[in-house]
């Protein structure tokens, strides 16, 4: 913000806009100033102009009755200016602390104009059901159409585009070609207005309240860990040796083929905190790093594991951990189901994939539809889109003179 514009924001929150201007603009220190040192500048003029207007009535000599009222003035008017110091100070400091600071959000990620806009709608209409107090950002790529985009708006959404991000060429062939969209993920890092976010596949549902994850130490990475048993893993190690770190000591990793790998986590949910260090670290380090099976998720797997903290599987339960692990899933402590298998997403779900005509898949997936088609949760018929009531006052921020601040000048 240039410090024109700057002067502007700052004198709005005065209750004399144009004298503030005035005398901001009057002083060269103004050009770069921030809200504080305009601030100090009021206060220097005010102190000043107080005392000249002091100044003429005072005599030379001024007589003893005349010097008490004249002193005390003085005090009650450097009292005015002062609380108009504290209140900006406090205003700008708000401000300051404003940028990212304990702002959280949920995101999901849209790219092209299929049907994977159903999932959002139905996470965000989720996400409203179980209550959440934070919004949804969803990052879409250009060629997300603008009926999609209307969509989202119309669901409360907030609606972000963000340019695609492609790994180097190589000649790894992804498990499914397009996972290739899926290294735009790496775009959240770029989110640094909010503090931390919750990164949730638009193949997710939320049945329960999850704010709390926000709540998490900063400085690591939370996720679900993933399962290695699945056919799409057949051309890794841990697949060929039948080892799952899901389950460990069912096969245990041979000594010959040196350490066990690290935890790894599914990508499809994490909380994460915006930072445009780690975004640049991570498109550099995706300039160098080879491609792989599991495209994006193996590159975050890398990039975070010294800071990647596993989470329970109530937070991201992979359907195929029902079949997989069942001894692992408890399915009454479910919060976050990922229809991440084979046939599972429910906007196409025929019953016909393999392990899809499972009472418990029928049952997920009916619960899915039952948010999705619940026109109570569309944005339009709830409480969130009721504009708030203007403030009375003025606004947030609004410097008063009336507001209840007291000053002890000893
Ligand atoms: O055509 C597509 C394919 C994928 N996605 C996004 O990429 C995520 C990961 O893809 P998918 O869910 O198919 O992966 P899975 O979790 O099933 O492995 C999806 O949830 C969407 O958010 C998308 O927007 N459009
Ligand atoms: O681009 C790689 C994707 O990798 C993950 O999906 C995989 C993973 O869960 C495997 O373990 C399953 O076997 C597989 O079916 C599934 O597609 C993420 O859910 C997705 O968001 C995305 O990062």
């Amino acid at each position: 913000m240039d410090a024109k514009n700057f002067i502007v924001q700052t004198c709005k929150q005065t209750p004399n806009y144009d004298l503030c201007t005035s005398i901001l603009r009057s002083d060269p220190h103004s050009s770069d100033a921030d809200v504080k040192s305009l601030t100090f500048v009021m206060v220097m003029y005010k102190l000043d102009q107080g005392k000249r207007d002091i100044k003429p009535h005072h005599q030379e000599n001024p007589k003893q009755e005349e010097k008490t009222p004249l002193s005390s003035f003085a005090d009650y008017y450097i009292a005015i200016i002062l609380a108009m110091f504290l209140k900006l100070l406090k205003f700008s400091t708000k401000q300051t602390m404003n940028k990212g600071a304990g702002k959280r959000a949920f995101v999901t990620f849209l790219a092209g104009n299929g049907d994977y806009i159903k999932g959002v709608v139905g996470l965000a209409k989720g996400l409203r059901k179980a209550n959440t107090r934070y919004p949804l950002m969803v990052v879409v790529l250009p060629d997300v159409p603008d009926d999609h985009r209307r969509i989202l708006h119309s669901q409360g959404c907030i609606v972000r585009e963000i340019e695609p991000v492609y790994p180097p060429e190589n000649q790894t062939k992804f498990v499914r070609a397009y996972f290739v969209i899926n290294y735009s993920k790496l775009r959240l890092w770029e989110l640094e207005e909010y503090e931390k976010m919750m990164y949730l596949d638009a193949d997710i549902q939320v049945f329960d309240n999850i704010d709390h994850l926000f709540d998490s130490s900063i400085g690591y990475f939370y996720a679900v860990m993933d399962c290695f048993c699945d056919k799409e893993w057949r051309n890794s190690p841990q697949f060929k040796i039948g080892y799952c770190q899901q389950c460990p000591d069912k096969v245990e990793w041979p000594a010959d083929m040196g350490l066990p790998p690290p935890s790894y986590f599914n990508a499809g949910m994490f909380v994460f905190e915006p930072n445009l260090i780690t975004y640049s670290n991570l498109l550099e380090a995706l300039k160098v790093t080879p491609t792989t099976s599991f495209a994006e998720q193996d590159f975050l797997n890398m990039f975070f594991k010294d800071v990647y903290k596993p989470i329970p599987n109530v937070y991201n339960l992979l359907l195929a951990m029902l079949w997989r692990h069942p001894e692992k899933v408890d399915v009454e402590k479910v919060k976050v189901v990922h229809y991440s298998a084979e046939g599972a997403k429910p906007w196409r779900y025929t019953g016909e994939k393999e392990n899809m005509e499972r009472e418990d898949i029928k049952m997920w997936v009916k619960k899915w539809w039952e948010i999705y088609e619940d026109e109570s949760l569309d944005y339009e018929n709830t409480t969130e889109n009721i504009v708030e009531e203007e403030n009375p006052c003025g606004g947030r921020g609004s410097l008063s003179l009336t507001d209840n601040t007291t000053m002890s000048l000893h």
